[in-house]
């Protein structure tokens, strides 16, 4: 049989981390029923050297071009869509190049450091009539699609009561080198914005996107939280989500302190419980579990052998240019911007007590 003839879409990659090497990984993987093929066409990194290494472990067969300048992906022809895979407080900059190039864009989480922030890049994106989303893949794993049919098509749990949702990791700060992204301020660190906004993602999937919440005019949830700082960076972040509406609270936790559970989210409704697991972590889920009298059973997510996960969003936006859409509708622009809103009032919050109690906290010196 012949090799199905697949349409192309063409990535240009800043940035040669971590994340940036799961995502081309996933990417480049053969994939009996991959909708598209993703070819990484150009890397941006701060050495060509670096550049090469990474293409020559990542993605051996694709060949990018390689760049000791962002700059030069934002401009290369050669580029449909730019990935930026660099600390949060670079995504603003490294977007805004892109757009600006006419790249469309698909920028890591969070989208900015602040809602403030996203909205300049939202409206350059508008302007310039280029495709824009925050990576957040967990919207994209199939197992999201399926929790939101149980609760709110089949309502199989009934009323929600509480949602129990935890990231955590076990990197703490002392163990961590001090250019750690996690660890610097002025590389966006702490754990709110880097693993707790999973935890008001899946707030957002169970509860935000209710229908009977969207009935009820979407209004935005009570909220109260905490941070523990280590040295003026949150190590430790709690948030609860009281959804008046919906007579259900949502209770956030992150640390970077505690390897955490397997099963790191569980709803109670007045019929019963749902679990979820992930291997290892909330951000990527692999299985739930239904507690319902008269109905048990066990959902895992099928994923492509050796792959992250990460394909499922790369599939989508693909789809999405393929329709000329410039916003996605699993990880709508709207959700970028309502949960970093909720992001800046955790820091406002803890701001304030910072200034009560004459704390120092750094993120505001920089
Ligand atoms: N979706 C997910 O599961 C994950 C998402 N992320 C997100 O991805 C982003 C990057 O995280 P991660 O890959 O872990 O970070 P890394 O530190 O591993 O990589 C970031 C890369 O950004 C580039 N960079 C540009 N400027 C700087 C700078 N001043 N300091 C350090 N690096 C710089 C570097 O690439 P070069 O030298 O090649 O230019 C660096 O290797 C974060 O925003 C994070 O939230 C991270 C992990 C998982
Ligand atoms: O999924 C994740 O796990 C590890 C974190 O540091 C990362 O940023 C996050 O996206």
């Amino acid at each position: 049989m012949e090799p199905r003839e697949l349409p192309v879409l063409r990535w240009g990659i800043v940035g040669c981390g971590l994340i940036s090497s799961w995502f081309v990984a996933d990417l480049v993987l053969p994939r009996a029923t991959a909708p598209t093929n993703h070819v990484i066409q150009a890397l941006g990194s701060s050495s060509v050297s670096k550049g090469h290494s990474f293409a020559e472990k990542h993605c051996p067969s694709h060949h990018p071009s390689i760049y000791a300048s962002y700059e030069d992906v934002y401009n290369e022809p050669e580029v449909d869509i730019v990935y930026v895979g660099t600390p949060h407080v670079f995504h603003l900059e490294n977007a805004l190049g892109a757009i600006k190039g006419g790249k469309h864009v698909l920028v890591e989480k969070p989208m900015t450091i602040n809602a403030r922030d996203a909205e300049i890049l939202i409206s350059a994106a508008k302007e310039k009539g280029v495709f824009l989303m925050e990576a957040l893949w967990t919207r994209f794993n199939p197992l999201a699609a399926h929790l939101q049919r149980l609760l709110h098509q089949e309502r199989i749990l009934g009323p929600l009561r509480r949602v129990f949702i935890d990231f955590s990791l076990y990197m703490p700060f002392s163990s961590l080198p001090t250019t750690s992204r996690a660890l610097d301020p002025s590389l966006g660190a702490g754990a709110l914005l880097d693993i707790g906004i999973y935890t008001l993602t899946w707030a957002a999937l169970i509860l935000d996107s209710h229908p009977d919440h969207i009935a009820a005019g979407s209004p935005p949830p009570w909220m109260a939280s905490t941070m523990s700082l280590t040295n003026g960076v949150d190590e430790t972040t709690a948030i609860i989500l009281n959804y008046k509406d919906l007579g259900c609270q949502a209770i956030c936790t992150c640390t970077y302190t505690y390897p955490g559970k397997k099963e790191f989210c569980r709803i109670e409704g007045e019929k019963g419980e749902i679990v979820i697991g992930a291997p290892i972590a909330a951000s990527s889920p692999g299985w739930l579990e239904v507690k319902v009298s008269g109905r048990e059973e066990r959902i895992n997510v099928e994923r492509v052998e050796g792959a992250k996960g990460f394909y499922f969003e790369a599939d989508a936006v693909a789809e999405d240019l393929r329709a000329g859409r410039l916003e996605n509708d699993v990880c709508p622009l709207g959700e970028s911007l309502r949960v970093l809103g909720l992001m800046d009032a955790v820091i406002g919050l803890m701001d304030a007590v910072r200034k009560m109690n004459s704390l120092t906290y750094l993120r505001d010196e920089n």
